[in-house]
């Protein structure tokens, strides 16, 4: 991604980074390669990992750009996008002794310190998610459990545009990171999750409406295949989808981070200015089939599969 698409004073926020695995560190990564300022908000409970990690240097080499350079955060913020404001927390949390000694960390914190630190920004990426029933079936949810679900995956995407706006400089981008499982049956990703993706597509669509019509700001989701982050090890079948994909997809080769990351950067440069309100598939085209052409009943057909295995590795 060439420097010249995003490195005129561009600056972005990116929601729901805790390590170098997940597709939040990649966008920063593709985002910063591309000439950006990187700003990340990390949950309250991991944040003390994370920055302690970071400043060991444990994440150096995956910070490392193509031209060789590392990648910079300017400033990492404490949050926890299932509260707007302090009067939403509930005791125990506020008492809760991961959050002591952080502050400001409520999506109405994190835009005033956002504000008072650096003014504006220009990108919001929201890659976070979590669904505390997810390895339920949905008729086995509970309310909270899929109300939970839909708080920390789709509302969160919401309540950060909603504070973010008025600091975001006209003609900006917002990207989040959706699922298959929103329009297709995916067993196994329960819990309303699938409830909570399908919300934040729709969301997609009616955000991009209201932020276009009234601040010339593009929304967008990126429905990604799987990846093999924090987040979906905990779900606990991403291997098997990974498998899936690779046995069922046009492309047979399993899908990389960096690979959503140059897409949402792409998204948020001007040479997607006419993109907004879309779901925009990073999967290697595993959206676009109608049958598993694993399946035993396939056999007889002769589909064509990558011959070796070095037709499959990634170019
Ligand atoms: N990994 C996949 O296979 C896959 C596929 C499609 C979409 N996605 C989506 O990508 C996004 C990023 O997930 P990932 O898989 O890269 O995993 P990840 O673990 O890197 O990212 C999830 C992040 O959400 C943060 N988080 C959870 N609750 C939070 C809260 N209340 N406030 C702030 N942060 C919170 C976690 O700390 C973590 O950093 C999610 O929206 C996920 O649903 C993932």
């Amino acid at each position: 991604m060439s420097k010249l698409m995003l490195s005129l004073g561009k600056r972005a926020f990116i929601a729901g980074v805790a390590d170098d695995n997940g597709y939040g560190w990649a966008i920063a990564k593709a985002l910063s390669a591309a000439g950006a300022e990187i700003l990340v908000g990390t949950w309250v409970p991991a944040l003390n990992i994370f920055e302690t990690s970071l400043r060991r240097g444990k994440f150096d080499e995956s910070r490392m750009l193509p031209d060789g350079s590392l990648m910079e955060i300017s400033k990492v913020y404490p949050l926890d996008a299932v509260y707007d404001s302090m009067e939403d927390v509930p005791e125990d949390v506020k008492t809760n002794k991961r959050y002591a000694g952080h502050s400001n960390w409520t999506v109405k914190g994190v835009v005033e310190s956002v504000k008072q630190d650096f003014g504006t920004i220009d990108i919001l990426v929201h890659s976070l998610a979590n669904g505390p029933e997810v390895s339920k079936p949905i008729l086995e949810t509970s309310r909270n459990g899929y109300l939970a679900a839909i708080s920390a995956s789709s509302y969160s995407f919401v309540s950060l545009l909603k504070h973010f706006i008025p600091i975001m400089n006209p003609g900006g981008a917002t990207i989040s990171l959706t699922y298959i499982a929103a329009e297709k049956i995916i067993p196994g990703y329960g819990g309303g999750m699938s409830s909570a993706k399908a919300a934040l597509e729709s969301d997609t669509r009616v955000l991009a409406f209201e932020a276009g019509r009234t601040k010339n700001i593009r929304v967008n989701t990126i429905s990604a295949g799987p990846l093999r982050s924090r987040a979906a090890k905990a779900i606990g079948f991403i291997d098997m989808m990974i498998d899936y994909s690779s046995e069922n997809a046009p492309l047979q080769k399993e899908l990389a981070s960096d690979e959503v990351g140059n897409v949402a950067a792409f998204l948020a440069s001007p040479l997607a200015s006419a993109i907004t309100g879309s779901v925009v598939y990073v999967d290697n085209g595993l959206n676009a089939m109608g049958a598993g052409v694993d399946s035993p009943a396939f056999k007889d057909l002769d589909i064509p599969r990558a011959a070796k295995k070095s037709d499959i590795e990634r170019v």
